[in-house]
């Protein structure tokens, strides 16, 4: 068997060299079994019917239409955690050089030329109007404790700041990968409250969507510093350049730069960086290769968004069904396996949300069989694996 990966996006060699000789990888692939991508926007694209998953070489997932692929049987996989470092790295620069001024600071000591006063001499002389304050001792606010929201809060106190973060889904894993002296609190107000610096790590989808809006900010401190790795929609930049007007907001840093934000007053902007290290890259990539290869070889499935992990190691052939997560689907599935005379030597089945995926090792597949199972109500997609 063969399958043609599309790649879109630059996907480091260490993951696409981990594709054997049966797979075919290319940006230009008709019709792929399977999508490679980072950031590439894929709502205005179409699906062939060959398309089986999509693996995103990061964590969020907001370029990828997800009830669309839900719909059509595809499945979707991040690489969780896999870039969090490199992003909690770039976190630690924004908090340190937007409370020391850092970029004026570089932009003004470019402009010195020695003249009747010395570089030197200048320098010593204009240094005050670029001090500021160390963030020992100060209160970094975190909302969202995931993988990279974890990361920044354990890096944070062991620079000596006091950690307060919020996770309306905090799981017990992340509660336990927590410094002990993270302060969790229920509500994004308590952070806010609490915050010389706040910074963001939550996925951009309809609830996050501009939750950095004039009402947040104007129960922060004044002054704070904002740091935005996340996701530009998670702000609203209107609020945001208005609260950096008047001081409000003393400094935003935004991975996330627009038309509208890129030259505003105290704004430090990089250009999606968050991720672009050369581990993480390499990180991202093997393991989405590798969640590929699990899914469209063995039909299992680690790491997806919008299905539920599920393995099964089978003896005869694998049949996998995506279907809706609604009474009697699996009485319908053995069913027509029973009818067809056919015996399920194993199977497993996990749901997530509107969706499941059932995996069943069938001795004795036929054609006919496959048809009736794909032809059944609330049946999304069937997929047989030959051992
Ligand atoms: N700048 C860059 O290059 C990068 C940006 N990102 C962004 O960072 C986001 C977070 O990444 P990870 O930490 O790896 O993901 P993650 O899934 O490990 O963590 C996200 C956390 O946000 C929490 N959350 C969701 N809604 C929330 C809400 N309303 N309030 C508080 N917490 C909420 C979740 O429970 C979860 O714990 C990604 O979705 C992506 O948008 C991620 C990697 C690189
Ligand atoms: O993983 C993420 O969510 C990111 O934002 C990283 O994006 P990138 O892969 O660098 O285009």
């Amino acid at each position: 068997m063969k399958y043609s990966i599309q790649t879109l996006n630059k996907i480091s060699k260490a993951g696409t060299d981990r594709f054997c000789d049966a797979y075919t990888i290319s940006d230009d692939a008709k019709d792929p079994d399977a999508i490679l991508v980072r950031s590439a926007s894929l709502h205005d694209t179409s699906f062939g019917d060959n398309l089986k998953a999509i693996a995103r070489a990061g964590a969020g997932v907001n370029n990828i239409p997800l009830d669309r692929c839900s719909e059509a049987g595809i499945c979707v996989f991040n690489t969780p955690g896999a870039n969090a470092n490199a992003v909690k790295e770039l976190v630690l620069t924004g908090l340190l050089i937007s409370s020391r001024k850092i970029p004026e600071a570089m932009a003004w000591a470019a402009t010195l030329k020695d003249g009747e006063t010395s570089v030197a001499k200048q320098v010593e002389k204009g240094k005050s109007q670029f001090a500021g304050p160390e963030i020992k001792g100060k209160t970094l606010g975190i909302i969202g404790l995931g993988a990279i929201g974890a990361l920044v809060a354990n890096a944070a106190v062991a620079l000596g700041m006091k950690v307060v973060g919020t996770d309306p889904f905090l799981s017990v894993g992340a509660a336990l990968r927590l410094d002990p002296s993270v302060t969790v609190v229920k509500t994004q107000d308590d952070v806010f409250a609490a915050a010389d610096y706040l910074t963001i790590h939550v996925p951009f989808n309809k609830d996050t969507e501009g939750m950095i809006n004039a009402a947040a900010i104007a129960k922060m401190k004044d002054g704070v510093r904002v740091l935005n790795y996340a996701r530009g929609e998670l702000v609203n930049d209107e609020d945001m350049i208005a609260a950096l007007e008047s001081g409000k907001v003393a400094y935003y840093c935004t991975d996330f730069p627009n038309a509208k934000t890129c030259n505003a007053k105290h704004i430090i902007a990089t250009p999606h960086l968050g991720a672009s290290t050369p581990e993480s890259e390499d990180n991202c990539a093997s393991m989405a290769a590798d969640e590929l290869m699990a899914y469209l070889e063995q039909g299992d499935i680690r790491n997806s968004v919008n299905l539920p992990n599920a393995q099964l190691q089978a003896v005869y052939t694998k049949v996998c069904v995506i279907h809706r997560n609604v009474p009697a689907m699996i009485s319908a599935l053995t069913s027509v396996i029973g009818e067809a005379g056919a015996n399920i030597e194993n199977m497993t089945n996990a749901s997530k949300k509107d969706y499941a995926y059932t995996i069943l090792d069938i001795d004795g597949v036929t054609d006919g069989m496959i048809e009736a199972l794909t032809a059944i109500d609330g049946v999304l997609r069937v997929r047989v694996i030959e051992k």
